[in-house]
């Protein structure tokens, strides 16, 4: 077919636009593929070979059925395309035969079983069923009247689901922790520890199972620490000196006076009204202690789209956590204004912005 100028232009336009669409309804077969791919131990499998690991190796030390050999290689394909191994042409192998061979990008350093700051807990609920049941009814959810989509699924919050189903909020524990340990190395490093530097007690408000806590408390050996979590969420944890489990519900208990307040990975859960409560309890927390206290929050501060129609990977990141926040709680990632707006509505009269973490900042706010 003859195409004039002009023509050519729209008919390559024509196919990007058909192409675009076509890579966002197979988008998710990246996260699949990475399920599997970890599930199967790819990834420690690679690390442990030390070395480029030729195609027939990698066939060998997986659990798979023999029949499913010869499609190992199309899975690491589509992952070598997406960057999270990388392919080094021509290694030898056992057979002195030239074969393709892998090894681990920079990401998939994140996948290994023994790295701290692994993300497949995370991940792991991220793909489930449990959660993918629940994007399976967003749409029903902008027709009825339920507060999440969650709900509208499973008949019931995200928290009443953790409380009833152990086993899954163990899982989401976990996807927790992960996270903790990853922020807690970076938080605790010389130039963010700043944070707690005179500081004399702290609460960290839905602290979990405590991850990040302790080792707040193991850096600051002075500084009195609590967790203050749902009741099933802390029965039965053990403190050390300077660190104890609080049960509690923050919505409807007092949060324990403080000179400091931890929220991290909290505010992004509620709406703005529920924010806005939460905070004014902290802010009585901390006014019931001597002067000079604060609220520290770890979350988002959602990058203006100024760039609008470009692609950038980091808002794209933060969209896909407002959109996760909106579906299961009825949450949101929050800019600049919305933050500055939350914060003068509940009562306090400064902050500071540290944008450390990548996609995360560190917002202190005093009364
Ligand atoms: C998204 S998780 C964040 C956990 C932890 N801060 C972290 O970043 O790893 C939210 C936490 O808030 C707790 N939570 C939810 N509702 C709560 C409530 N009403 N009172 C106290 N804690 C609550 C959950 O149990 C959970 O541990
Ligand atoms: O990354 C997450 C994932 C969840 C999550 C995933 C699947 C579920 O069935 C429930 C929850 O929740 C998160 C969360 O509450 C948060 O504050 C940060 C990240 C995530």
């Amino acid at each position: 077919m003859e195409f004039q100028s002009g023509e050519k232009a729209d008919h390559a336009k024509f196919l990007k636009a058909h192409n675009h669409m076509w890579n966002h309804i197979f988008s998710s077969i990246n996260s699949m593929s990475l399920k599997c791919a970890v599930e199967l131990g790819i990834p420690d499998a690679i690390h442990n070979y030390g070395k480029p690991m030729p195609l027939s190796q990698l066939i060998a030390s997986l659990p798979i059925h023999p029949s499913k050999a010869s499609f190992i290689h199309r899975l690491m394909r589509i992952l070598i395309h997406s960057g999270i191994f990388v392919t080094e042409n021509v290694v030898i192998n056992k057979n002195n035969e030239v074969e393709i061979g892998y090894i681990l990008a920079d990401s998939s350093m994140f996948l290994l079983k023994n790295n701290p700051f692994s993300v497949t807990p995370l991940m792991l609920i991220n793909v489930g069923p449990t959660v993918t049941k629940a994007w399976h009814h967003l749409s029903d959810w902008f027709k009825n009247d339920d507060l999440t989509a969650f709900e509208t699924a499973h008949g019931m919050t995200f928290w009443e689901y953790t409380d009833s189903v152990p086993k899954y909020g163990q899982s989401f524990n976990d996807g927790m922790a992960s996270d903790s340990r990853f922020v807690s190395s970076l938080l605790l490093d010389d130039k963010c520890k700043r944070v707690f530097e005179g500081l004399e007690s702290l609460v960290d408000v839905g602290g979990g199972t405590g991850t990040l806590a302790k080792a707040i408390a193991e850096s600051f050996p002075n500084l009195k620490c609590s967790v203050f979590d749902l009741p099933c969420v802390v029965a039965g944890l053990q403190g050390t000196d300077n660190l104890k489990y609080i049960a509690g519900d923050m919505l409807v208990d007092p949060i324990p006076p403080s000179h400091a307040i931890f929220l991290k990975w909290i505010l992004h859960n509620w709406n703005d009204e529920e924010c806005v409560k939460i905070l004014k309890k902290c802010k009585e927390a901390i006014m019931q202690k001597s002067k000079g206290g604060k609220v520290i929050i770890i979350d988002m501060v959602v990058e203006d789209d100024d760039k609008k129609g470009c692609y950038d990977q980091s808002l794209e990141t933060q969209l896909f956590f407002d959109m996760l926040m909106m579906m299961l709680f009825s949450g949101k990632e929050r800019n600049k204004r919305e933050w500055s707006n939350l914060i003068v509505s509940a009562g306090f009269t400064d902050y500071t912005v540290t944008p450390i973490f990548g996609l995360r900042s560190i917002i202190e706010i005093y009364p």
